[in-house]
């Protein structure tokens, strides 16, 4: 288990710099997600760190010790790629057993090394099978034991899981989760899943554009982004943003206006989750719209709904389809949910706009569906 620490790491391939400054620290037996679009250097970040790439700047460290110059296979770190890259031609035994081949340890230590990794992803009745005798899971598994015979320090693991079905997905998101709280292994997985990583990790790195836009835990960046890319990039159906322009205590959005709680002043952006969203008799909120489309979709309706602000998602929990198309509806939130970024894209840290009548909305004055 190690201390991952980066100072100042940058990668540029030729003229481009595709990792800008990028500072880190990871504690200890941490379980930490890189999450972000394509091409914003999740996989360069993990290969810097397993040593398959040298930093163009800045420095490496694993528990205090700069690691820069240290061989990939030095380094003790365990990585499964998505392709898991299993030799086809090798037994599943054989396959797990390939990391050892380099090192000083006696045939009894290899043998007892790969039964318990196999052992431990369940795979045990499979030792001597080849890869293509494998389900897509049992592979996946095959590769994670291969990364833990090593016993590494650090564990990197890179969309481990995006070629599995959907429900083994969700399984191997579980068992991954458990063997690392069981082992202890500080790990770092990428992902563009943002389930995946609200479910595994304990913090989240939210990347953009070769830097890191927010680190926190999944709950930090939900309900605390720190800027406008991590409130559109985070969420499902995402965060609504609506352009307005704030003047002292008063925050004006197309034809509404609404009180702030503190002073600010110019061009902002507002956000306002769908799901914080209720839907209220238009008298009762300083927005009102009209119901464009209405998705019913199981344990929630999900509304799009025209506003002189700007087309605005809402998502009802429960099965009953409350607005049809056409209903005029107020647009209500608790103003403590509501955020206020700056003209830079920066959330104004506690600035919440008093978006309704709060009696309203928990009263849920809902207009019936015509
Ligand atoms: N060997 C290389 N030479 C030049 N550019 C590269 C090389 N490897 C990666 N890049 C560029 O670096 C940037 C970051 O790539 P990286 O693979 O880290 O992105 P990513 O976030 O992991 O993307 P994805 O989710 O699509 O895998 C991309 O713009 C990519 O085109």
């Amino acid at each position: 288990m190690a201390k991952i620490t980066l100072d100042n790491v940058t990668k540029n391939w030729g003229e481009t710099q595709v990792l800008k400054p990028m500072n880190l620290a990871i504690e200890n037996g941490e379980f930490v997600a890189i999450l972000g679009p394509s091409g914003c250097g999740k996989s360069t970040t993990l290969f810097l760190l397993a040593g398959l790439y040298a930093p163009s700047a800045g420095e490496i460290a694993f528990d205090g010790h700069n690691v820069n110059r240290i061989d990939a296979r030095d380094r003790n770190v365990g990585i499964v790629f998505q392709s898991y890259a299993l030799y086809p031609n090798l037994t599943v035994r054989e396959n797990i057993a390939f990391p050892l081949r380099f090192k000083t340890m006696g045939k009894e230590e290899v043998v007892r090394r790969v039964e318990e990794a196999a052992n431990l992803v369940q795979i045990s009745a499979l030792l001597d099978r080849r890869p293509s005798q494998l389900s897509g899971g049992q592979q996946q598994r095959v590769a994670l034991a291969r990364a833990l015979v090593k016993e590494p320090n650090i564990l990197l693991l890179d969309e481990p899981l995006s070629n599995l079905d959907a429900t083994l997905r969700i399984t191997m998101r579980a068992e991954l989760k458990s063997i690392q709280r069981r082992l202890g292994f500080t790990t770092l997985i990428v992902t563009h899943d943002q389930i995946e990583a609200i479910t595994m990790a304990d913090r989240i790195i939210c990347m953009n554009n070769g830097e890191i836009a927010q680190i926190g835990t999944p709950d930090d960046l939900y309900r605390c982004p720190n800027n406008l890319f991590v409130a559109g990039f985070i969420g499902t159906p995402p965060m609504n943003l609506l352009k307005g322009e704030a003047d002292g205590r008063c925050l004006q959005i197309a034809n509404a206006s609404f009180d702030l709680d503190a002073e600010c002043a110019g061009a902002v952006t507002f956000g306002l989750r769908p799901e914080d969203i209720a839907l209220v008799s238009p008298e009762a909120a300083q927005l009102q719209g009209e119901v464009v489309t209405v998705e019913p979709m199981g344990r929630e309706v999900f509304y799009t709904i025209d506003t002189p602000a700007g087309l605005i998602h809402a998502l009802e929990y429960g099965e009953a389809v409350r607005h049809a198309p056409g209903a005029k509806v107020g647009i209500s939130c608790k103003s403590d949910l509501t955020l206020v970024f700056d003209a830079c894209g920066n959330r104004i840290a506690d600035l919440h706009a008093d978006f309704s009548n709060h009696a309203e909305v928990s009263a849920r004055v809902l207009e019936p569906a015509n």
